[in-house]
């Protein structure tokens, strides 16, 4: 599945007929700037930055990017109406959350969430809320917790589940062919795994976590992604800065604003600073994944432990094939 693929290869794709090694190709490094169009916007300064971006290497300024994905309480009539199966993938149904409470005798429906909230159930928000833990983050090798730098709380993977998935909807391929583009025609094939780290919720007033850089968690993480559910909160846009760009993302929203229930998310290279600006009001609930960049599937041969050839429909015409004397006589 692919949520944004690259638009068709025009004349400045490469394309070799007769030629089925050369996959036409469309890389952004082809494509030619007009020169100097007859017009007053090819001497904006704006217009100059954009040519002299796009001229250099796009991966150097395409740091970080993001979206956001609508909420609709069913996907069947959208999907059928369109007639394509792909519809589904630029939304998604309310998100059941489901998470672990130190309290005793707490029932199960009342560690349950769906976003956006349904009614009468900002009890067990608040249950969330008790049962989340104060969030700490790296200061000199240390894990400390400090409110007036962070102030968040989180709760571990291992306490928590949700129904959010970010490769159904297409967003860790759309993270792949933007922020590892140069990849895409290399031998080697390498793909992005997103691994869930975190559910942090940041609270108005004054729910923040100042600029700083993550510390990745291994040699191939290469960035992180934020996604945040739909509650409603005022504040709290994150901000990611590289060489002297920002680039923000702004998820507040609310009942009253007509725009729609939506997940927002954002993902960016593991040495861009960033900050959480100050949540005014309601909550911010996010999930982070760290970014991986891992071996790709598209060199089956030979190191594929976990596929059992036997299984394959053809393995017995070759079996049978490999076992008749004429083949082994070379006939
Ligand atoms: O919630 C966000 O937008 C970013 C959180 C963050 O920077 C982190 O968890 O390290
Ligand atoms: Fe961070």
């Amino acid at each position: 599945m692919s949520a944004s693929s690259p638009p068709s290869p025009t004349t400045s794709g490469v394309s070799s007929p007769g030629s089925p090694d050369v996959v036409p190709e469309w890389n952004v490094r082809h494509l030619k700037m007009p020169t100097a169009p007859p017009s007053r916007i090819s001497d904006s300064p704006l217009f100059r930055e954009l040519r002299e971006s796009v001229a250099k290497e796009t991966v150097a300024v395409t740091f970080a990017c993001g979206g956001s994905v609508p909420v609709v309480p069913s996907l069947v009539d959208a999907a059928e109406e369109a007639d394509d199966e792909a519809l589904r993938a630029t939304s998604c149904l309310p998100i059941d959350l489901r998470w672990d409470s130190d309290e005793k005798a707490t029932l199960s429906s009342e560690t349950k969430l769906t976003l956006p909230l349904e009614p009468n159930t900002e009890n067990n928000l608040d249950r969330l809320i008790k049962d989340m833990t104060p969030a700490t983050f790296g200061r000199g090798g240390e894990h400390v917790y400090d409110e007036s730098y962070r102030k968040a709380l989180k709760l571990d993977p291992t306490r928590f589940s949700s129904t959010f998935n970010p490769y159904e909807l297409g967003i860790v391929d759309t993270i792949a062919q933007t922020l590892l583009p140069s990849l895409r025609h290399s031998q080697q094939t390498r793909s992005v795994k997103a691994e869930l780290y975190k559910l942090n919720l940041y609270s108005g007033p004054s729910g923040k976590f100042k600029a700083h850089v993550d510390t990745p968690r291994s040699p191939t993480q290469f960035g992180s992604l934020v996604v945040c559910l739909p509650l409603e909160h005022r504040g709290g846009a994150l901000e990611v800065r590289h060489k002297g760009k920002t680039v923000t993302f702004d998820w507040s929203n609310s009942k009253d604003d007509g725009k729609g229930a939506s997940v927002g998310w954002a993902a960016f290279y593991s040495d861009c600073e960033h900050e959480v600006l100050e949540v005014t009001e309601g909550h911010r609930l996010t999930l982070t994944y760290n970014l991986f960049c891992v071996r790709g599937n598209g060199q089956l041969g030979g190191n594929c432990p976990w596929l059992d050839a036997t299984h394959l429909p053809l393995y017995k015409t070759v079996l049978a094939l490999v076992q008749d004397d004429g083949w082994e006589k070379g006939e």
